[in-house]
């Protein structure tokens, strides 16, 4: 047998392989669906099992995952058929390298769609169809009609939504770009409005870039980012992040702080306590502190309550949420929010300024929560969120939409409380 030869019939003996793995991936993990279901962590179980996984096999197997999650409704029926279902899947997927090796194996060689939110057509489908791929009780909980150019964002990964952390010495955008694939490389810019806020595609690899690894840049979504942008003076003093979770947000609070003032942090996971401080590390910030313990003493001129919520402001990013969470989810999300707020609102200083937010479109977890905190919280007032990037905020607080800034969709209010 010729070279050639051998190494083509090895090739497909490969893709064999891969797809028989991804059906029986995708099958098994509709089992991690059930309400409460630590799906990440489940499905890192799940791909250990498979043995020597490296992590191209976790991105092409993951994409292929998320895919199939976030047009579950409509692919359901072609579980029956693997090929069918496979194919499809390599279409409606984004087309990473490691997708685009399976390209091949589709029986028609129908042509990639280049378009994201274009890609959905190949399931015969109109675009206000893709209302069936939501919760049906979603619609009647957002403060804004679910329109088309929301359903085309839910169902399309975002990019890569960067934060420069300290004054590049030369040209970062270049340097990005050197490490980038042409395609890559094209999507790199500074973003017009929002300061200091990078766009990268989603496969961009930044894991082992000089300018992550030193703390030049941080990893956050632009919604995360333009939420501390909206406070209506710069923050100053000390500062509690009260749910500070891996440190997104303390991060660039710390930024925003520097030279006048410092943060703390606190979280209940001491595992993301422990990711927050070696990103600490690499920024080189000086004013940020972790603790262990939950406050419950202190006197802070700013906290943050970024409360654990339903997360359907990141369905883009974690489909499996969109396919787990119930509507009665919603409501008990909403009841720990208003506790959680209220007792760290006992640790703000008089004149001292409390933010809510959420990662949440459900107005049950938003206004209402701000209204129920209002209504018994007397030493607090509603303080209006700066008018910026074209948000108003009309006595409600403001949520950013994931359709916005094409990142995830959140909420924010901020309270003062009366000297
Ligand atoms: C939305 S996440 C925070 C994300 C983080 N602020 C960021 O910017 O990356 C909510 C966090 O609240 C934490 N949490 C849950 N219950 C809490 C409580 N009672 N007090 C403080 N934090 C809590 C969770 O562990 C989770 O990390």
């Amino acid at each position: 047998m010729s070279k050639p030869l051998l190494n083509k019939e090895l090739r497909l003996a490969r893709l064999h392989n891969q797809r028989r793995i991804a059906f029986s991936l995708i099958e098994r993990s509709r089992t991690l669906l059930k309400p409460g279901t630590a799906f990440t962590r489940e499905l890192h179980e799940l791909f250990r099992s498979q043995g020597r996984f490296g992590s191209k096999d976790r991105r092409l197997y993951r994409e292929l995952i998320y895919t199939f999650l976030r047009y579950l409704p409509w692919l359901e029926e072609k579980l029956k058929d693997q090929d069918n279902l496979l194919d499809t899947l390599i279409q409606l997927a984004a087309p990473t390298p490691e997708i685009r090796s399976l390209y091949p194996t589709l029986s028609d060689k129908t042509a990639h769609e280049s378009i994201s939110e274009q890609r959905f057509k190949i399931l015969k489908r109109e675009a206000h169809q893709l209302e069936e791929l939501l919760p049906p009780w979603f619609g009647e909980h957002t403060n804004r009609k679910v329109s088309i150019p929301t359903l085309l964002t839910l169902i399309t990964r975002p990019p890569l939504w960067l934060r420069i952390q300290r004054d590049p010495k030369e040209d970062l955008v270049d340097r990005l770009k050197a490490t980038a694939t042409p395609e890559q490389a094209e999507q790199i810019a500074k973003h017009p409005l929002i300061p200091d806020c990078l766009h990268a595609p989603a496969d961009y690899p930044l894991a082992n870039h000089p300018s992550y690894l030193e703390g030049e840049v941080e990893i956050q979504d632009i919604s995360s980012q333009i939420l501390l942008n909206l406070l209506k003076e710069p923050p100053r003093g000390k500062w509690l992040d009260a749910c500070a979770g891996a440190g997104g947000k303390t991060l660039q609070l710390a930024n925003l702080l520097k030279p006048y003032g410092k943060v703390t942090a606190f979280d209940p996971r001491s595992s993301a306590l422990r990711e927050l401080q070696s990103r600490a590390k690499r920024s080189g910030l000086r004013n940020i502190s972790v603790l262990q313990q939950r406050p419950t003493k202190g006197s802070y001129d700013g906290v943050l309550v970024d409360a654990p919520c339903s997360g359907s402001g990141t369905w883009r990013r974690h489909p499996y949420l969109m396919r787990q969470t119930r509507e009665e989810d919603i409501f008990d999300h909403a009841k720990t929010q208003l506790s959680i707020l209220k007792s760290y609102s006992t640790l703000v200083a008089d004149g001292g300024l409390l933010v809510y937010s959420t990662c949440s479109l459900s107005r049950h977890e938003n206004e209402a929560v701000a209204e129920r905190f209002l209504e018994t919280e007397k030493a607090f007032r509603h303080e209006p969120l700066s008018p910026r990037f074209g948000f108003q905020d009309r006595g409600r607080g403001i949520t950013v939409h994931p359709e916005d800034h094409n990142g995830d969709g959140l909420y924010v209010t901020t309270f003062r409380k009366q000297d």
